[in-house]
């Protein structure tokens, strides 16, 4: 059973087609206890697919999708008891307050004595910093606090799965850190699968990243790995001076795959791909300090960004 392996969410083979034209191609997902898992993906990519097809709402065409080492469509039910699903736009009553919203849902999904829910929904207003807004019609709310009062409906029966559909996606900058932070505060708790496409996100908050391309899972790894793929490193020498000549030098060294220069105001910026790091790392400074004609006056190793890992690989 794949929660014995402290997997909370195991696919194997996954596959969805709609009309024979496959829109999930064999995926195989490993999501870890209390992790915070960002599945990746441009539009169309088959992210909201793969979350149907864990919440047991369609059935795959392929494979197996196991959840709490449950069969997802096959015991939805008592998976759905122990998972919170946030949509991708969530839709209130408008007229209604967050917390008569959070009560309505706990009739739902919450048992217990009244109470019990009450404090259970007072602590969930509290965690999502809506305590001083519970009781203003949800017609006035900002784009963040509605996906934050959607994160505390998902939550308000402490599930062990939370599954987020693009919760940060339609906010501005502070809407979205809000989101990532109740985010952050919650995995001691809960594990979180969330689909995005925006990369700064992810980088921020998750520690573990799929990404998912045209149906096809293209990596699946924890994120510092992710960023510091030790293949295909960066260095930066920023040169006062005519570059040409370390330029062609760098381009000389089997371990350089290439060589860019840019030139805004009389320094040129060099961006070195390499292929072999740890030659680079001892040599790379040598090889340019050997033209006596110029000045490095930076020099780094550039750290990777996620969106250069993701446009690698969605890109081919
Ligand atoms: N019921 C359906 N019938 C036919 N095709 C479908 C159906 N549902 C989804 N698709 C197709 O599957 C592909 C993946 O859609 P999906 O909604 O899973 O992508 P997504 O990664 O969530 O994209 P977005 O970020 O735009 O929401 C799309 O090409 C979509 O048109």
């Amino acid at each position: 059973m794949s929660e014995s392996n402290n997997l909370i969410i195991s696919t194997k083979g996954l596959t969805k087609s709609y009309d024979g034209k496959p829109v999930l191609n064999s995926l195989d997902l490993k999501v870890p206890k209390n992790s915070i898992f960002g599945f990746l993906g441009p539009n169309g990519a088959g992210k909201t697919t793969t979350i149907k097809l864990i919440l047991g709402l369609i059935q795959p065409t392929g494979g197996s999708c196991e959840v709490f080492g449950m069969d997802a469509f096959n015991n939805s039910v008592d998976i759905r008891h122990r998972t919170g699903y946030l949509a991708q736009d969530p839709r209130y009553y408008e007229h209604m307050t967050a917390r008569e919203t959070l009560r309505f849902t706990a009739r739902f999904f919450f048992k217990g004595p009244k109470k019990e829910v009450e404090s259970r929904i007072e602590e969930t207003l509290e965690m999502a910093g809506l305590d001083d807004k519970a009781d203003r019609p949800i017609k006035g709310f900002s784009g963040g606090e509605r996906q934050r009062l959607g994160i505390a409906q998902a939550q308000i029966n402490n599930p062990d799965l939370l599954i987020l559909d693009e919760p940060a996606a339609s906010l501005d900058p502070m809407g979205r850190r809000d989101v990532l932070g109740l985010m952050k505060k919650m995995q001691s708790e809960t594990t979180i699968f969330y689909s995005t496409h925006i990369l700064d996100d992810v980088q921020r908050v998750s520690d573990m990243v799929a990404i998912l391309n045209k149906g096809n899972l293209v990596a699946q790894a924890p994120i510092e790995e992710l960023l510091g793929s030790k293949e295909n490193a960066v260095y930066n020498l920023v040169i006062k001076g005519d570059a040409t000549n370390v330029s062609s030098l760098l381009l000389q060294q089997p371990w350089v795959s290439s060589v860019n220069a840019v030139s805004p105001n009389g320094y040129t910026t060099l961006t070195v791909s390499v292929s072999d790091d740890s030659k680079a790392e001892r040599n790379i400074l040598k090889v340019a300090m050997a033209d006596e004609n110029i000045v490095i006056v930076e020099y780094g190793r550039k750290k990777y960004e996620l969106e250069d890992v993701f446009m690698k690989m969605v890109e081919g």
